[in-house]
């Protein structure tokens, strides 16, 4: 993992992007942004990092706090806030990062732009992060073909959580050529200890060929 800087995506919301970064932040040793919270501000993903993290990484300020749990082209036109791709520049001061986006791919950001089309902006590559529950094969997918679609380069897709061996087989034979597979242990109670215990048991599987070498 030679370039450390990523966008960190989901397959939606709630699927552990706050889990998994907070993981990937102690193991690559990177600081952390969350260009948009909505939601939460009392127990924000960056208050979450925070609090998980054993290295106590360096967090940017996020762009925008929005107070309603909900999409941020919502929350921000109840907000009376409009937001808008220009106003989104990456902190330069680390050559170790991971953003964090709200929701998946296209979460709307306002009328007309998706998180899709910040990542696109930002010009990271993407960590997608995926969770075991029914569906998951399509938002899966589809998540992959979209980025694909865009251009937009899948360094690692993450199987965070305990799989059904079928799902994981199936989402594992269509990764690209170039995706690699990270495996984040089901944690029983989110907390400190626990989390530094998962980063210890964290597994990277190289992707070549269309195959995996395990
Ligand atoms: N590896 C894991 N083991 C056990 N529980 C997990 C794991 N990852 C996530 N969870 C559970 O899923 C919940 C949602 O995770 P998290 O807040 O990280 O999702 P998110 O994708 O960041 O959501 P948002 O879209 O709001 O940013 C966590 O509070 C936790 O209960
Ligand atoms: C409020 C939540 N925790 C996220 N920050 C925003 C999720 C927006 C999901 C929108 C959608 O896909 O329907
Ligand atoms: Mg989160």
């Amino acid at each position: 993992m030679m370039n450390k800087r990523y966008f960190i995506t989901g397959i939606g919301t709630e699927v552990g992007k706050t889990v998994v970064s907070a993981a990937l932040v102690d193991y690559l040793g990177t600081a952390y942004w969350k260009p948009i919270q909505s939601g939460d501000l009392q127990a924000s993903d960056s208050m979450r990092i925070r609090a998980l993290c054993t290295s106590e990484p360096t967090i940017f300020p996020e762009q925008y706090q929005l107070k309603h749990p909900a999409s941020p082209h919502d929350a921000s036109e109840r907000e009376g806030i409009q937001i808008s791709l220009t106003d989104f520049s990456m902190p330069n001061q680390t050559a170790a990062l991971l953003v964090e986006g709200a929701g998946g791919l296209f979460v709307p950001i306002n009328s007309e732009e998706f998180m899709i089309d910040l990542m696109d902006q930002l010009g990271l590559p993407a960590i997608l992060v995926c969770r075991d529950y029914l569906g998951c094969i399509n938002h899966t997918l589809l998540s992959i073909a979209a980025l694909v679609h865009k251009g937009i380069q899948l360094a690692f897709v993450v199987f965070n959580g305990a799989f059904e061996p079928a799902t994981q087989r199936v989402i594992e034979s269509h990764l690209p050529a170039g995706t690699d597979a990270i495996y984040i242990p089901e944690i029983k109670e989110i907390n400190k200890m626990n989390l530094s215990t998962a980063v210890g048991q964290i597994k990277i599987v190289e992707h070549t060929n269309g195959a995996f070498r395990k």
